[in-house]
């Protein structure tokens, strides 16, 4: 019925993107008939079913509509792009192809057709397990801000009405992006003009981009700036309800700030840590205020990615814990609630996941092919281009932390820190394990080879002909087990409170595939 009232490609865009319209939009696509106020919503439906009766109103069945649909010539053409997109945009999935084919027997056979055609594809996909696993997602995804011991005992959020960033590199800026993006005033922090500059630049950038894609006017960029303050002090701190510290992973200069901001913020301000895997309590140890001290990890890009850890000590007051999940909320993230230990939830989970990478490139493999391999397993892209996405400065200190807390079970490789050395570091220098033309287009680059062999020398490890054989499925399951293990771990230590908190965390925090029956 749909592309008989909106049309074919409007209709092909609704159904393959699933997104939500305004009322406006549906009653100009000709979706719904009018838009009434919710207090005259029955009584108007009532009346025009009244009308339609005493035939003072056209029955107009959607099912016989044909004045919106383009010619079966075009139609086809319209429904094959169609395809190539979704093959494209979601390759391992069936139901959108099996969606468009319905609509196309519904265009060539006539409408009934197409509902024959339409019920018995929705049977069989029902119990398919992309079915099962995204039914899973849609409650586990609701039931991550329910925390047993936390939101179950009436305690009301403190109503946070201005924030604070401590560092405007690549996290804070995107950070403060996103709180202003959901109406917060922020004051973002840098410690000398350029910093501070570079901060607000990409702030800029993030936002540009949306308006590029009509995702923002011009008048909506000007008033999100607006909200923006930037500052070399902590003059303003004094008015903030959260503080945020985003600064490098230094627990020296953590410590510092955190000493700082408990000296100039007010005593109710939540001092939160972004830190991607050092202990909480470590941070604040120069301060007295453990109780209102949690961490705030987001992901990178963290004005794109859902996910938004809220990690919590022993310490920590619950009054904070649940103004965060708040906070979460209201900046449109999914936040989950996890405990305090190197790496959190997902960091613990996934060094695994990079671990095992830099395993198989030192017994030969190409860093591309196993990047391709988890792209086609349906990661949006593999461990080493996430680890240039992130920064070497990031992997390194968060692979120390790793090193230092679990030595068992680290894979010491020399890949990064060679290349690091050579000041590769990722997508931020243009050069990492890829080369970077242009906005962030990624391509492989020969000039890694040397760093590999290098690496390969030190580790003693030697190219392994037996293991360059092994398909991309392969490569994916000795990339992901070692996850699955850590994730066993995390949930038994009682880092996470249940398991679905952790498919959601791997999901909206690393883009693992919400099709694939979760870790
Ligand atoms: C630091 C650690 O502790 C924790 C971590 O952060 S680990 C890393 C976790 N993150 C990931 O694993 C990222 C997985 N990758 C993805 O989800 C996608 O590749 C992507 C969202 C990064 C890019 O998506 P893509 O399909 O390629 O679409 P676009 O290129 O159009 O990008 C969509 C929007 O994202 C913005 N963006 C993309 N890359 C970056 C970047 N490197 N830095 C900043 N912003 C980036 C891009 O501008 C688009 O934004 P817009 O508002 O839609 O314009």
């Amino acid at each position: 019925r749909l592309p008989r009232l909106v049309g074919l490609t409007k209709a092909l865009e609704m159904m393959m993107l699933s997104k939500p319209i305004k009322a406006e939009e549906a009653h100009e696509l000709g979706l719904v008939d009018a838009v009434v106020s919710p207090n005259d919503l029955l009584n108007d439906a009532r009346r025009w079913a009244l009308d339609i009766c005493e035939s003072k109103r056209p029955w107009v069945r959607a099912l016989y509509k044909t004045d919106k649909l383009e010619s079966p010539e075009v139609a086809r053409e319209i429904l094959n792009s169609a395809r190539v997109q979704s093959r494209k945009q979601a390759a391992n999935l069936q139901h959108p192809l099996v969606c468009i084919d319905a609509v196309e027997e519904g265009i060539v056979s006539g409408p009934r057709a197409g509902l024959r055609k339409e019920a018995m594809a929705f049977q069989e996909l029902f119990f398919s397990g992309t079915c099962k696993s995204l039914i899973h997602v849609f409650f586990s995804q609701r039931a991550t801000s329910k925390v047993p011991g936390v939101t179950d005992l009436g305690l009301m959020p403190r109503k946070v009405s201005k924030v604070a960033i401590v560092g405007g590199g690549p996290m804070g800026s995107g950070i403060a992006t996103t709180l202003i993006l959901s109406h917060y005033p922020v004051i973002l922090k840098e410690i000398n003009e350029k910093f501070l500059n570079a901060g607000i630049g990409r702030i800029k950038e993030n936002l540009q981009s949306r308006v590029r894609k009509g995702k923002m006017t011009k008048d909506n960029y000007d008033k999100t700036l607006s909200l923006l303050t930037g500052v070399l002090d902590y003059e303003k701190f004094k008015s903030v309800d959260l503080a945020i510290e985003t600064v490098v992973e230094n627990v020296k200069l953590k410590q510092q700030i955190f000493a700082e901001l408990e000296q100039h913020c007010p005593s109710h301000c939540i001092l939160a840590t972004n830190t991607s895997t050092i202990d909480l309590d470590l941070i604040g140890e120069k301060t007295n205020s453990q109780d209102r001290i949690v961490g705030t990890h987001f992901f990178a890009p963290a004005h794109i990615m859902p996910l938004l850890e809220i990690v919590r000590t022993p310490r920590a007051s619950l009054q904070a814990v649940v103004t965060m999940l708040d906070v979460g909320k209201k900046i449109k993230k999914t936040p989950i609630v996890v405990g305090n230990c190197t790496g959190f939830a997902v960091n613990r989970m996934f060094f695994p996941y990079t671990q095992a990478a830099l395993l198989l490139v030192d017994h030969g493999m190409d860093v591309d092919k196993i990047d391709q391999a988890c792209i086609e397993f349906g990661m949006p892209i593999g461990p080493f281009r996430m680890t240039d996405l992130v920064g070497f400065d990031v992997a390194l200190a968060t692979g120390m932390q790793y090193l230092e807390n679990f030595p068992e079970r680290v894979y010491k490789s020399m890949l990064i820190p060679l290349m690091t050395e050579d000041k590769r570091t990722g997508e931020a220098s243009q050069k990492g394990f890829y080369k970077y033309e242009g906005k962030r287009k990624a391509s492989p680059d020969p000039e890694i080879t040397s760093y590999v062999e290098e690496s390969r020398r030190i580790s003693g490890a030697t190219p392994d002909p037996e293991l360059l054989k092994i398909d991309n499925s392969a490569i994916a399951e000795m990339v992901f087990f070692p996850v699955i293990n850590e994730a066993c771990r995390v949930l038994g230590e009682g880092i996470a409170f249940k398991a679905s908190d952790l498919d959601i965390a791997s999901i909206f925090g690393m883009g693992f595939p919400p099709y694939r029956n979760q870790l």
